[in-house]
């Protein structure tokens, strides 16, 4: 069973797990950069989840919902699959449910709740939600970047001012992940209900 007995798989997914985490600094230092501001989430505040993700082929043409709608919880996930196709996510604009169109050479990279609190609602922590029909297995592997449990999640001050007066609450991240999990039923709205101002 991995990881024992498995060294060179071991070894790739810890190479792949820290490539990822590199990418997904890169991208938050990016956002930085674009505001003109300081980055006051530092690495050692940070935790990473990797995952694995297998979706059994449903062997019909129907639709089969495998996750329901929600946003992810942390900062910023990283996503890359095979070549089948399953995730959706809902516009800012208008709402619709747009299809991600699968490929393997590329990432998909996802906002999540603790990143549109930090920006003060300045990006957008999409709805999405995996459905597969067809004949063939959807894999996919995620790396989800979070702040630790202990930390404060709050609007970056330097995006705060009259005209932009905060749209959430500070909280500490891991009480946000209890109440998110008790009320898993409205996964997409949960954010608002919780620190919603
Ligand atoms: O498998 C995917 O592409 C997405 C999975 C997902 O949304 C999640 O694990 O939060
Ligand atoms: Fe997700």
């Amino acid at each position: 069973m991995w990881p024992n007995g498995n060294d060179k798989f071991n070894e790739t997914m810890i190479l792949m797990s820290k490539k990822m985490i590199e990418l997904s600094m890169i991208i938050l230092n990016m956002l930085r950069n674009s505001y003109g501001i300081g980055l006051d989430i530092e690495e050692g505040n940070i935790d990473a989840l990797f995952r694995m993700m297998k979706y059994s082929a449903p062997m019909s043409n129907e639709p089969v919902g495998n996750i329901s709608s929600h946003t992810d919880r942390n900062f910023i996930t990283l996503l890359c699959q095979n070549e089948v196709e399953g995730l959706l996510f809902k516009t800012s604009d208008d709402g619709e449910w747009v299809k991600v169109n699968p490929d393997p050479g590329s990432f998909i990279v996802l906002v999540g709740d603790a990143l549109r609190v930090w920006s003060n609602g300045r990006v957008h922590a999409p709805p999405h939600m995996v459905m597969t029909c067809g004949e063939k297995e959807r894999l996919s592997c995620g790396l989800f970047l979070c702040p630790k449990g202990d930390q404060v999640v709050e609007p970056c001050h330097d995006l705060v001012d009259d005209e932009h007066p905060p749209l959430f609450k500070s909280f500490i991240f891991l009480d946000y992940l209890h109440y998110a999990s008790e009320n898993a039923f409205r996964a997409d709205t949960v954010l608002d209900s919780f620190a919603g101002i």
